[in-house]
């Protein structure tokens, strides 16, 4: 079968090195620092969306200052991989799939370029055939034209979407496709409030719950 992953909070927990680099973006317009778990809980809806979370966080709402924020944060992300690392299991259970035979995808709201360099640093980019990014021109998710564009790179057929938060829930939902949902990433809201066709908090389970589907 066709299994999509989201990246952030799903393969991979990148919120330390999002949170560097956030606050280095803040501290170059002047403002003040904020914590992990706060800035966690804004990834997952793109760029744009973090920039003007972030702003938001200090009270200030400013097209012209989030576009030129957003660049920064953007250039400064690029690379900014040394705090990021995979879920436990995730390697192992990438290769199992593949190892099989299902055809594996990412789709995520992060930009192409830098996915693909922590995908790379990570050693995870060999297992997916296709990489869709935040910027490819469709719109974000939780739109669903993401996921089917993916779905459509992948060949089409019998799939699953694996994510962690209600951004990927209602993607999959919109684009129906089942949903797996890994809990230990950067949702906010409770697990069983989310459209679902399953969750996991460890990724040995994931082979076994794709076989139920
Ligand atoms: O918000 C982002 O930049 C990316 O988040 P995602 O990988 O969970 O889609
Ligand atoms: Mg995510």
């Amino acid at each position: 079968m066709i299994v999509i992953f989201d990246l952030d909070g799903t393969l991979i927990d990148s919120a330390p090195d999002i949170h560097a680099t956030a606050n280095a973006v803040l501290a170059d317009e002047g403002l003040g620092q904020l914590d992990l778990a706060t800035v966690r809980g804004f990834v997952g809806r793109g760029v744009p969306h973090l920039v003007d979370r972030l702003l938001g966080a200090h009270g200030i709402a400013d097209p012209v200052r989030a576009e030129r924020m957003t660049a920064n944060l953007v250039a400064r992300y690029e690379g900014a991989v040394g705090l990021t690392a995979p879920y436990p299991g995730v390697g192992a259970v990438l290769k199992h799939l593949r190892g099989r035979g299902d055809v594996l995808g990412v789709c995520t709201n992060k930009p192409l370029a830098p996915a693909m360099a922590v995908l790379r640093h990570l050693g995870l980019d060999q297992y997916f055939d296709a990489v869709a990014g935040g910027d490819s021109g469709l719109p974000r998710k939780p739109d669903p034209a993401p996921l089917l564009d993916t779905l459509a790179r992948l060949g089409g057929g019998t799939a699953a979407y694996v994510g962690d938060s209600e951004v990927d829930a209602e993607s999959a939902r919109a684009a129906g496709l089942p949903f797996l949902m890994f809990t230990e990433g950067y949702r906010s809201a409770a697990a069983e409030t989310l459209p679902h066709h399953a969750m996991f908090s460890d990724f040995a389970e994931l082979p076994g719950l794709l076989d139920l589907l």
